[in-house]
């Protein structure tokens, strides 16, 4: 079966190539690929990545069997203003530039690669654009399903794995059993660590690591146990989640808008059902600068910054970026739609 070049139809596939050149770069426009891959940025961004580091020879996955998946992936997630498919395109690109970082270089497997870059691709899938403390309160069916715990991050893996069980979507039918246990597995503990309420735990595991760190000659970290290198990939993975803030600042403050956006109509749905409204819910008294910027202060940098002391100098540009964009909201408080100052 003949497949599209860069697996999506295009009117633009000079303009699409050009794009995806930087697939290996921090600063790829995902917005970008979505408007130039008409809509397919989950599907472009990941067969690219597949083609770049070779796992439909590796793991004999069929282009066309990828790409069947890939779609039906990508429609699987919702259009929801933040959690939708250019998110997990972006997730799924930021991931595989930390995979590339020297300190790193031949620590994981190519299996353990492919479930990484395969973990970060599906993370989200049919996100209904709220929280899940919000499924929760309203006694969802994802809430009763799961029980309170995780509840996204187990509904998104079970779509994900779902979505497998057709032969002509199967892209890991090559895979040897233990093969497949094996990714099962980590994609499942990789996935449930992107729930923000394990944040503090992975944190403090993470820097416990960075402590006792133990690197070869040339600064490669030694990772022995499952435990070691699942941890390194629960962190990467949930810095990938987590990266926003820390790119060049016009595509940042993009994906602020629109997690904002979805912030305030979940904070909409709770003012309709007598609820009270979440933090940063309540698009009538928003502070979206000051909101970004304990976002950064209490989440992100102490996580980027115990990443970067990880994988040392590897990360450094991406928390000095992090470090000037939070300088950039810090100076623009109030400013921004004519929002009172306080
Ligand atoms: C660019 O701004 C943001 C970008 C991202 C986030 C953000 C929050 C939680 N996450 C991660 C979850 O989505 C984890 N998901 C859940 C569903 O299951 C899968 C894993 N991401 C918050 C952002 O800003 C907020 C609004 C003002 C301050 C905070
Ligand atoms: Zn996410």
């Amino acid at each position: 079966v003949n497949v599209p070049e860069l697996g999506v139809e295009t009117q633009y596939p000079q303009e699409l190539a050009d794009v995806l050149s930087r697939i290996n770069d921090w600063g790829l426009d995902t917005f970008k690929v979505e408007e130039l891959s008409d809509q397919r940025p989950l599907t472009a961004i990941t067969y690219r990545i597949f083609q770049e580091r070779e796992l439909c020879r590796i793991y004999s996955i069929e282009q066309s069997t990828l790409l069947k998946y890939l779609l039906t992936l990508e429609d699987h997630y919702q259009q929801v203003p933040y959690h939708n498919k250019a998110h997990g395109a972006d997730v799924c690109q930021s991931m595989h530039v930390l995979l590339n970082a020297s300190a790193l270089d031949g620590v994981f497997t190519e299996l353990e690669i492919m479930s990484a870059i395969f973990a970060s691709a599906v993370h989200d899938v049919d996100h209904p654009g709220v929280t899940n403390q919000f499924l929760i309160n309203t006694n969802s069916d994802l809430a009763i399903m799961y029980n309170d715990e995780s509840v996204l991050e187990n509904h998104h893996l079970a779509v994900a794995f779902k979505l497998l069980q057709s032969q002509e979507r199967n892209i890991f039918s090559n895979l040897t059993t233990k093969q497949m246990k094996t990714l099962r597995k980590m994609v499942i503990d990789m996935v449930l660590a992107t729930d923000m309420s394990k944040h503090m735990q992975l944190l403090a595991d993470l820097k416990t690591m960075v402590e006792s760190k133990k690197v070869t000659g040339n600064n490669i970290i030694m990772l022995e146990t499952y435990d070691d290198r699942i941890q390194v990939l629960q962190n990467m993975i949930h810095c990938a989640d987590l990266s926003n803030p820390t790119k060049p600042l016009d595509i940042y403050t993009r994906w602020t808008d629109r997690i904002m956006e979805e912030f305030w109509r979940q904070g909409d749905k709770e003012r309709d059902l007598r609820l009270e409204i979440s933090p940063m819910c309540d698009r009538r008294v928003a502070s979206v600068e000051k909101s970004q910027i304990g976002f950064i202060e209490f989440i992100v940098h102490p996580l980027w910054e115990t990443w970067a002391d990880l994988v040392y100098p590897d990360a450094n540009n991406i928390l000095e970026t992090l470090e000037q964009n939070r300088d950039w909201y810090q100076s623009h408080i109030g400013q921004e739609n004519g929002a009172l100052s306080s």
